[in-house]
């Protein structure tokens, strides 16, 4: 059995950042940026106003002083002339600062008769004018790699970079064995329960940023596993789930074997998941998970979202680790690193006391992953302790 750390890296090892594709701007979010891009254009590309009211000369706004209205300024209109001694254009928010003004008085502090204007008593000394290029340069940098929230899109967008170099999406392969398990929403038999497992990785993996392929549930037979793994043909990581164990039923090892796996590791040291194996096969990588529904989210969060990360290009791969004081005490630990399932709240984290593998009730009530290292002596009550954030 091999600890955490040696099997993620073994496991990491297994995979390398996919190629560069360039998606349209409306496909990026979610996407990650693969090559720095530049801006094409300076924003804004001119002083414009951040306000609506008058542009005059500053050194004229004075309290009481009169100005003749010369024209109007709005966004997307400049004024085309020049504004001299005395004079004043109308201008509107997002509108090009005309030549000669150097700022924008608001509206509220002018009385307007006719073609004249009149500055009252408590003028704002603001500007009111963003400076051409406040916001960004042409050829500023947009650096990768950066997973695209929707706040970079819409920077990408006013920069005017239309297409954007993203790392293909790593396919996934989703498959899940056993002769127990039917689809949501079907009707299970007597002995029968319904594939849970597969649908919480799917949506682990996408949330990372993979496309899933969900593979029918493959029976506990040679000849059903390797139809199914002949479905996952062409895909960058094949997840199986369950029939890892040392049970008769137990196949998938001994099948994906017999496909040619080259296997890294069989076995972590770790609570739960300890059944984990991880190699490749053929051209695709292969984690395969414990069945236990518990395990197989767990070794999710800690193996398949870093390997998925590294596929992508990005630079952080493993979700980071914080600590937080015990609120109760807790055992000593055995020889393998324990997730724990925990609850944290106001910097005080909790162990669930139910730790059974099986329990998603307990997983989906969870918000932590508190971290025993093997071996780790019996903690009391406002201990430090190590948590992953779910
Ligand atoms: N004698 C031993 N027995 C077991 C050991 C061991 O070391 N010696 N390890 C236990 C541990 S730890 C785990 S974890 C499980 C893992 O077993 P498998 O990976 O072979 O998983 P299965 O036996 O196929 O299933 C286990 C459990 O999970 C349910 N399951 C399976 N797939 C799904 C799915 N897609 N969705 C929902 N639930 C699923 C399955 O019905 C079983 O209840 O082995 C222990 N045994
Ligand atoms: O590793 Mo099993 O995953 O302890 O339940």
């Amino acid at each position: 059995m091999i600890s955490v750390a040696e099997a993620l890296e073994d496991v990491l090892r297994l995979v390398s950042p996919l190629d560069v594709e360039e998606v349209p701007l409306r496909d990026a979010a979610g996407r990650v940026l693969a090559r720095d891009v530049r801006a094409l254009r300076t924003q804004p590309p001119f002083a414009a106003s951040s306000m609506d009211g008058y542009a005059l000369n500053r050194a004229e706004a004075e309290p009481d002083a009169l100005f003749k209205v010369i024209g109007e300024a709005a966004a997307g209109h400049g004024f085309d002339g020049s504004v001299r001694a005395g004079q004043a254009v109308r201008i509107f928010t997002g509108a090009p600062v005309p030549d000669g003004a150097d700022m924008v008085v608001i509206q509220e502090d002018v009385t307007r008769r006719g073609n004249l204007i009149t500055l009252g008593h408590g003028i704002d000394q603001k500007d009111n004018i963003r400076p051409a290029g406040g916001d960004f340069s042409a050829g500023d940098p947009f650096t990768a790699p950066a997973v695209l929230r929707p706040s970079d899109v819409a920077l990408l967008a006013a920069m005017n970079v239309d297409k954007v170099p993203v790392t293909h999406k790593p396919v996934v392969a989703i498959l899940a064995t056993g002769d127990e398990l039917v689809q949501p929403g079907e009707t299970p038999g007597p002995d029968q329960i319904i594939a849970s497992n597969s649908y919480g990785l799917a949506a682990m993996c996408e949330e990372t940023g993979a496309a899933v392929r969900l593979l029918p549930v493959a029976r506990d037979n040679a000849a059903s596993l390797t139809q199914a793994f002949t479905l996952a043909r062409d895909t960058d990581l094949i997840l199986t789930i369950g029939g890892a164990s040392v049970g008769d039923h137990d196949l998938v090892g001994q099948v994906a074997g017999d496909l040619g796996l080259e296997q890294s590791f069989y076995k972590v040291a770790m609570r739960p998941g300890k059944p984990l194996m991880a190699g490749r096969l053929g051209d695709a990588a292969m984690i395969g998970l414990p069945g236990n529904p518990v395990s197989a989210m767990v070794c999710g969060a800690i193996f398949v979202t870093p390997v998925l990360r590294r596929m992508l290009g990005l630079e952080q791969l493993h979700t980071p680790t914080k600590t937080a004081v015990l609120a109760d005490p807790l055992p000593a630990n055995g020889p393998r690193a324990h997730y724990m399932r925990a609850r944290l709240t106001d910097g005080q984290i909790r162990a669930a006391t139910r730790q059974d593998s099986s329990l998603l009730t307990v997983l989906a009530s969870a918000n932590a992953l508190l971290i025993r290292p093997p071996d780790d002596p019996a903690r009391a009550k406002g201990d430090v302790v190590t948590y992953m954030a779910l």
